[in-house]
């Protein structure tokens, strides 16, 4: 396995994810695929008692009893799997079943072996209702430590509310500038003259929702009329205050 990972932020709605394992391990990545909008088929043994309970009332979770060393009837499920996690207990099963995910060519996330896993699950925080998300990993090297990491950045940003407010109003700004400037070379340095404004910056400290935003109109005006788009900042201002929330948490 080469060591260096791409990291990735991945939709799943309308993706299929097999989790093979249906113990504590197979439970909490079937659900976490599943919050996440893939349908997920467990294949196992036996199923932990939530994995029943989740499935009785949702549709897009299916348990299947099989044993995954049968690869002939496993093989069907690994072909309509995207995604094909490995999670169960006994080692041989494991690596059979890795073996025929990688021959149909499915992307393989091994719960079970740091090394040979293709896809690794970070820690994970998430911070303004899920509009700002982290992730840490070690890629399996001590996840104790990862999760150390995860805590920290958390504590750190969590008391931040400069940054708070800069997500606030940017998250804002974006929409807005696309819809007005309607090339990209244009609107992008428009950006950085905003973050770089010291009105802007210092509304932004103070944690001043409200004065970063007409300073931010401010910007987007002058910006806009210099490229002969006619823009007040009273009218960028309404703009800015009537997008809406781009995310909705998970
Ligand atoms: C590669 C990876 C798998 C992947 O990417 O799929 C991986 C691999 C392995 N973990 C093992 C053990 C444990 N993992 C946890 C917990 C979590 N592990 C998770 C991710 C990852 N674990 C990925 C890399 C993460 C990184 O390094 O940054 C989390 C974040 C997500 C999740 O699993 O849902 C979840 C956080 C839950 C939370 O805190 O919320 C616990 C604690 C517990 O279970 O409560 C233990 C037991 C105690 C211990 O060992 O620390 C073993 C067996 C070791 C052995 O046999 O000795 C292997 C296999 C191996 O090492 O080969
Ligand atoms: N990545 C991670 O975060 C962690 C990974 N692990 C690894 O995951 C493995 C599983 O751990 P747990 O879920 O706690 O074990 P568990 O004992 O709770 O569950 C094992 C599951 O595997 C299934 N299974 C066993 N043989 C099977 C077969 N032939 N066919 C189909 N299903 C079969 C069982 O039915 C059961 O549902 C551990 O052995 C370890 O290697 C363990 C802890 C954390």
């Amino acid at each position: 396995m080469v060591a260096v990972r791409v990291p990735l932020w991945l939709e799943m709605s309308g993706r299929r994810v097999l989790v093979v394992g249906g113990g504590s391990v197979g439970t909490r990545r079937a659900l976490w695929f599943r919050q996440a909008g893939a349908a997920v088929r467990v294949v196992g043994l036996s199923f932990s008692e939530e994995l029943r309970r989740q499935a009785e009332e949702d549709e897009s979770l299916e348990l299947v009893e099989l044993d995954a060393s049968d690869t002939e009837a496993l093989g069907p499920h690994v072909e309509w799997a995207d995604i094909v996690v490995i999670a169960t207990d006994n080692p041989g099963v494991n690596e059979a079943v890795w073996r025929l995910a990688r021959e149909l060519r499915r992307w393989v996330n091994d719960a079970t072996d740091a090394e040979r896993t293709e896809i690794v699950v970070p820690y994970t925080l998430e911070l303004y209702g899920g509009g700002l998300r982290v992730a840490v990993t070690t890629e399996g090297r001590t996840g104790v430590a990862a999760r150390h990491a995860r805590d920290k950045i958390r504590e750190c940003l969590e008391g931040d509310r400069g940054l708070e407010t800069l997500y606030e109003a940017m998250w804002r700004v974006k929409p807005v500038l696309k819809r007005l400037i309607p090339r990209a070379k244009d609107r992008v340095p428009i950006y950085y003259r905003i973050d770089e404004d010291p009105e802007f910056r210092d509304a932004v400290e103070r944690g001043s929702l409200e004065e970063a935003l007409r300073a931010a109109a401010r910007v987007i005006a002058q910006e806009a009329q210099r490229l002969g788009i006619d823009a007040s900042p009273d009218e960028v201002y309404r703009l800015l205050k009537s997008v809406e929330k781009p995310i909705s948490p998970l």
